[in-house]
C-alpha cells in the first residue's frame, strides 16, 4: 500500500499515473501572472514580457510527495474577462491575481471571483480559486492593505496570500501547490469530474450575461447541460525550450540557456 496525497491507497505503486491538475491564471494586465507563473517553473524573476501572448505550461511536480502533472494557462484578458469558457470549464483549480500597488487591478480581481461564482452556481460545479496579492516588494507603495485582501477572500471562500514574483521561490512554490491541493481536495470529492470543453458556442434562453454591473460586460458562459460536449483536447505539451545563444552564453556563461516560449530573456 502506498500513500497518494496523503491518503492511504492500495495497488498505486511508484508508476502510477501522476494526478493532473490545470491550473489558469486570472487578473488584470500587469497584475504580474507571467511573471508569478516564470517564477514558479523557471525559479527566475524575467521583468517583460509580451503582454498579448497567453499560454499554457506543463510542468511535473511533486506535491506531499506524490506526483502531479501541472498545466499552467497564463491567461491574456486585456482589461476584462473575454472569452472566458477556454479556462472556465478547462481548470481544475484559479489563481486570481492582483497587484498590491493597484486599486485598479484589486478591484479587477473582485470581478473575476464574481465570474468563478456565478459560473460555480450556473454549472453546480466548484472550482477553488486563490486570491493573491502580488509585487509585495512594492509595499511601500500599497493601495490595497492586506486587511482588504483577506476580507475579500473571506467574501468568497478563498484562501489569501501576499506573494512576490521578485522574492523568494520557495513562496511562489508554496502557493501553487496550494492551488494543487485545493483542486486535488475537490477532484477526490468527485472523481469523474473532468475538465470539458465546449464544442459549439450558442446562444441559449437561460445563457448567463455578467453584466457591466460587475465589468463582466463581454463575458458569457454557457450551462453544460445544454450543450454538446467533447473531452478537453490535450494541451501541448511543455514549452520549455533549450536555446543555444551567443549572446546569452556570454553574458551568463551557460552553455545553453533555458527559457519558456515566448518570454523575453534578457
Ligand atoms: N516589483 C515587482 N514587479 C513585478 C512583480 N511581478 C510582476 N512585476 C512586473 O509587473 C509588470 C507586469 O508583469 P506581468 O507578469 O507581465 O503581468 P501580467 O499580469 O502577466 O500582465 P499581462 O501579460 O499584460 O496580462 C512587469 O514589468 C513585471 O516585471 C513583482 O512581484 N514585483
Amino acid at each position: 500500500m502506498s500513500s497518494v496525497f496523503g491518503k492511504p491507497r492500495s495497488g498505486s505503486g511508484p508508476q502510477s499515473t501522476p494526478l493532473e491538475v490545470n491550473l489558469a491564471i486570472l487578473g488584470r494586465r500587469g497584475a504580474g501572472k507571467s511573471a508569478l507563473t516564470v517564477k514558479f517553473l523557471t525559479k527566475r524573476f524575467i521583468s517583460e514580457y509580451d503582454p498579448n501572448l497567453e499560454d499554457t505550461y506543463s510542468s511535473e511536480e511533486t506535491v506531499d510527495h506524490q506526483p502531479v502533472h501541472l498545466r499552467v494557462m497564463d491567461t491574456a484578458d486585456l482589461d476584462t474577462p473575454r472569452n472566458c469558457e477556454r479556462y472556465l470549464n478547462w481548470a481544475h483549480a484559479f489563481l486570481v491575481v492582483y497587484s498590491v500597488d493597484s486599486r485598479q487591478s484589486f478591484d479587477s480581481s473582485s470581478s473575476y471571483l464574481e465570474l468563478l461564482a456565478l459560473h460555480a452556481k450556473e454549472t453546480q460545479r466548484s472550482v477553488p480559486a486563490l486570491l493573491l496579492g502580488n509585487k509585495l516588494d512594492m509595499a511601500q507603495y500599497r493601495q490595497v492593505t492586506k486587511a482588504e485582501g483577506v476580507a475579500l477572500a473571506g467574501r468568497f471562500g478563498c484562501l489569501f496570500f501576499e506573494v512576490s514574483a521578485c522574492l523568494d521561490f520557495e513562496h511562489v512554490q508554496h502557493v501553487f501547490h496550494e492551488a494543487v491541493r485545493e483542486a486535488r481536495r475537490e477532484l477526490e470529492k468527485s472523481p469523474l469530474t473532468r475538465p470539458l470543453f465546449i464544442s459549439e458556442e450558442r446562444a441559449l434562453p437561460h445563457q448567463a450575461p455578467l453584466t457591466a454591473r460587475h465589468g463582466l460586460a463581454s463575458c458569457t458562459f454557457n450551462t453544460l447541460s445544454t450543450v454538446s460536449l467533447k473531452e478537453m483536447p490535450t494541451v501541448a505539451q511543455a514549452k520549455l525550450v533549450t536555446v543555444k545563444s551567443s549572446r546569452a552564453q556570454s553574458k551568463r556563461k551557460a552553455p545553453t540557456l533555458t527559457l519558456l516560449k515566448g518570454f523575453k530573456i534578457f
